[in-house]
């Protein structure tokens, strides 16, 4: 359960409650079957047109998402002082509403995991600790299946692109070095009365792209994720506790130089369920340079972007709160 540690401050409901109501209006999420011949056209047609697809038939072990729920669950009933071990986020580590350092909330617990055995082996700030061995073994053995899964993916994209090499994308992640993370998430039920003090939906977690290359969620069958289409309307997405969302994160959208859309997500808090859920977020190594892939641009057609690595990236974009437009600073002004 999340512990408020104060009494409910208004102003604090005021700051994370929705500015725009949501429709509710279920739009089509596209649904690729990873079988489907024709899998690679449709993800790359909703990576251009959505940034977002969810994903059937892919292989991963339904008796893994079950035990890896229900280890985290187990976790997050635990009493706070014990969670509390796991914290603060530095920035992995066990969190409780506030996300990131730049002053954002949500109505969230979560645990942040790194993924790379090359910094987990030399960093001791970079693994969680007081979580059960149970728990530290299945995030491990979900991270490589989903990993496998989004190369996969990656690799399709790549075909379809005609980007010559198919690994070119699905090494990035797959690599030693690779700047991967992981994150369990547990939205706890929204008391009425919070609901209705705030007047409108409590946000979980506030709207947001991710900076990586590419994301992928699984959730309990509780809804509260929502994308952002083009128009600006935002879309809840139905759950399916049986199958993956992926979302295109920043550093794709630079490499498709803009033809894939980095989409913006965010997650309502549910008033009677609790949502859990699991991301892997598929980063590159630090060194690697964002930047446009040559194949996939036409001839004379220039960079919108300018030159940097992941590692710039991911500095600027930790200074930033969440909601804040990361790509802007790395973006040509018209005039250049
Ligand atoms: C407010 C923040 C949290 C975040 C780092 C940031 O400064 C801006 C990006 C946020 C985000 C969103 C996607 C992932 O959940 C995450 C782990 C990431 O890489 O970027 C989070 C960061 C976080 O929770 O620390
Ligand atoms: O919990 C979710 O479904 C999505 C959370 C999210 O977008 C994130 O952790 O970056
Ligand atoms: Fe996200």
């Amino acid at each position: 359960m999340v512990v408020l540690s104060q009494p409910i401050n208004l102003d604090n409901i005021a700051q994370i409650k929705t500015c725009m109501p949501a429709s509710n209006i279920f739009t089509v999420i596209p649904v690729v079957d990873l079988a489907d011949p024709n899998a690679k056209h449709l993800i790359v047609e909703a990576c251009k047109e959505l940034g977002f697809f969810k994903v059937i038939n892919h292989g991963v072990s339904m008796e893994l998402l079950t035990k890896l729920e229900a280890e985290a669950v187990k976790f997050f009933k635990s009493p706070q002082q014990e969670k509390e071990k796991s914290g603060p986020p530095n920035p992995f580590g066990y969190g409780n509403k506030k996300i990131g350092i730049n002053g954002d909330v949500g109505w969230v617990e979560y645990l942040l995991f790194c993924t790379n055995p090359e910094v987990i082996s030399q960093n001791a700030n970079a693994v969680v600790p007081g979580i059960s061995e149970t728990l530290r073994c299945l995030v491990k053995e979900y991270v490589c299946a989903v990993r496998n899964m989004a190369c996969e993916v990656l690799e399709m994209i790549a075909d379809e692109l005609g980007m010559g090499d198919r690994e070119v994308l699905s090494r990035l992640i797959r690599d030693e070095k690779s700047d991967s993370c992981f994150r369990l998430n547990r939205y706890p039920p929204c008391p009425d009365q919070l609901q209705a003090l705030s007047g409108r939906n409590l946000i979980g977690f506030g709207e947001h792209t991710d900076p990586q290359i590419i994301s992928v969620v699984r959730s309990n069958n509780t809804s509260g994720l929502q994308i952002c289409l083009r128009d600006g309307t935002w879309v809840s997405v139905p759950p399916d506790h049986t199958s993956f969302f992926f979302n295109v994160g920043d550093s794709l959208q630079v490499m498709t130089n803009g033809r894939f859309r980095s989409v913006k997500h965010r997650v309502l808090a549910n008033s009677l369920k609790s949502r859990v859920s699991m991301i892997y977020f598929g980063g590159p190594p630090l060194s690697e340079k964002i930047t446009p892939l040559s194949s996939v641009m036409e001839e004379g057609e220039e960079s919108g972007y300018k030159e940097f690595t992941w590692s710039e990236y991911k500095k600027s974009a930790y200074k930033t709160r969440l909601g804040d437009y990361r790509l802007g600073l790395f973006e040509k002004s018209a005039a250049q």
